[in-house]
């Protein structure tokens, strides 16, 4: 994929030119709102997306990633609110006026048309010579690995396949902001893993505006700048992996992102440094600083791979090796902890191989440990 900057940035013909420093621009969402008679889909979302940036909507379904997504790419009206594609507002804007590019789980390919008329076919609406359009195709295909394949129809090739021609149709034209509606959703893992490494290595070198929609979070992780965790059409974060991950502002976003475990309990002393929590299941854990008075109810959320295993007397607490799992280089322990009612969910590399039936004591540090207030829960 070497030369996709050559190919894809080389002077265009036609359409207008790609600056420099990438074909990227920047993306505004301003109190987006969108409802379906009584169903809030989209609820005064906002967000600044830089040029060049890979933003991904991830949520469960139904929390109204596609809907924003929609009403960006002009498919979907919104009730009220702008987005802003570099300068321009394009809010009330055609799809076709604005400029962007789509990728969706359906490969949308035109049946009857070959491989090479399906790229074609956005450069061809752009006024693109016929000379121009044969040679941006060809080179366009050599990228992804199908040169050779022009001639052939959808139909005539694999998931994967289709998936990337896709792709090419997307980015032939060179449209500053790409968006993509779980493009890898109908392919298996392995070709799935394989097109998000050639995905982002595209937006890198071209320097695109990506806005990518997936239920999948270790998709979200590794392809995103940073994430929009939606739920019940909230934006709930929009931040780095790294913050998502390390200081959820929510509970929904320490267990959707990190499958966090939660432990309730009480503040007991607040200092400087840390925050010790006295357990209600018995146990005092020490969370990193948090604005909490002392005696507020709270959970403590851990990420099941921040959990440790020491001897019982080393621990915040201790239970009892209850399920053991080995998935390839990890082991997923499930502990019983007297007075919890579910399993504390261990996670660490596999070379620790616990006993059921052990018992073990657990430790975390304070920076891993992350505090909840519980009103509301
Ligand atoms: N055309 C429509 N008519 C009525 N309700 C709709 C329509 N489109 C979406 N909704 C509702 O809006 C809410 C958000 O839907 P949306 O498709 O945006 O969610 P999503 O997060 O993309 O879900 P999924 O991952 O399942 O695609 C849902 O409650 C959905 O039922």
């Amino acid at each position: 994929m070497s030369d996709i900057r050559t190919v894809l940035e080389s002077p265009a013909t036609g359409a207008g030119s790609p600056a420099q420093a990438g074909i990227g621009k920047p993306l505004s969402v301003v109190s987006l709102r969108k409802t379906y008679g009584d169903v809030v889909a989209v609820d005064e979302a906002s967000m600044e997306i830089a040029a060049g940036e890979f933003v991904t909507f991830l949520g469960a379904s139904g929390s109204g990633k596609t809907t924003t997504l929609m009403m960006i790419a002009g498919f979907a009206e919104p009730d009220s609110g702008t987005i802003t594609v570099g300068d321009r507002d394009v809010t009330r804007l055609a799809p076709q006026k604005r400029n962007l590019g789509f990728v969706f789980q359906q490969y949308l390919l035109f049946p009857h048309m070959t491989v090479g008329e399906n790229i074609a076919f956005p450069l061809q609406l752009r006024g693109v010579s016929k000379a121009d359009v044969r040679r941006r195709v060809g080179e366009t295909l050599e990228i992804v690995g199908l040169a050779g394949y022009g001639g052939r129809y959808p139909r005539e090739l694999s998931g994967g396949q289709q998936q990337r021609v896709a792709l090419c149709r997307a980015l032939v034209y060179r449209p500053p902001v790409v968006l993509m509606d779980e493009p890898l959703g109908a392919l298996d893992k392995k070709l799935r893993d394989q097109l998000q490494v050639e995905i982002k290595a595209i937006q890198r070198e071209l320097g695109l505006t990506v806005i990518y929609v997936t239920h999948d979070q270790e998709e979200a992780l590794v392809l995103s700048d940073r994430i929009a965790v939606m739920r019940d059409g909230l934006i709930d974060q929009f931040d780095t992996p790294r913050e998502l991950f390390e200081r959820p502002k929510t509970p929904f976003v320490a267990d959707f992102l990190g499958a966090a475990n939660f432990l309730p309990g009480q503040v007991e002393e607040t200092a400087d440094e840390h925050t010790l929590v006295r357990l209600e299941h018995g146990g005092v854990l020490r969370a990193r600083p948090h604005a909490f008075a002392r005696g507020a109810a709270v959970d403590a959320a851990i990420q099941p791979g921040r959990l440790r295993a020491c001897t019982p007397d080393e621990g915040f607490c201790t239970g009892t090796v209850e399920t053991v799992t080995y998935v390839g280089t990890l082991v997923r322990v499930g502990l019983r902890l007297a007075g919890l009612d579910k399993l504390l969910r261990i996670e660490a590399p596999a070379g620790w191989a616990p006993i059921a039936g052990e018992r073990i004591g657990v430790k975390a540090d304070a920076q891993d440990v992350n505090l909840f207030g519980t009103e509301g829960r």
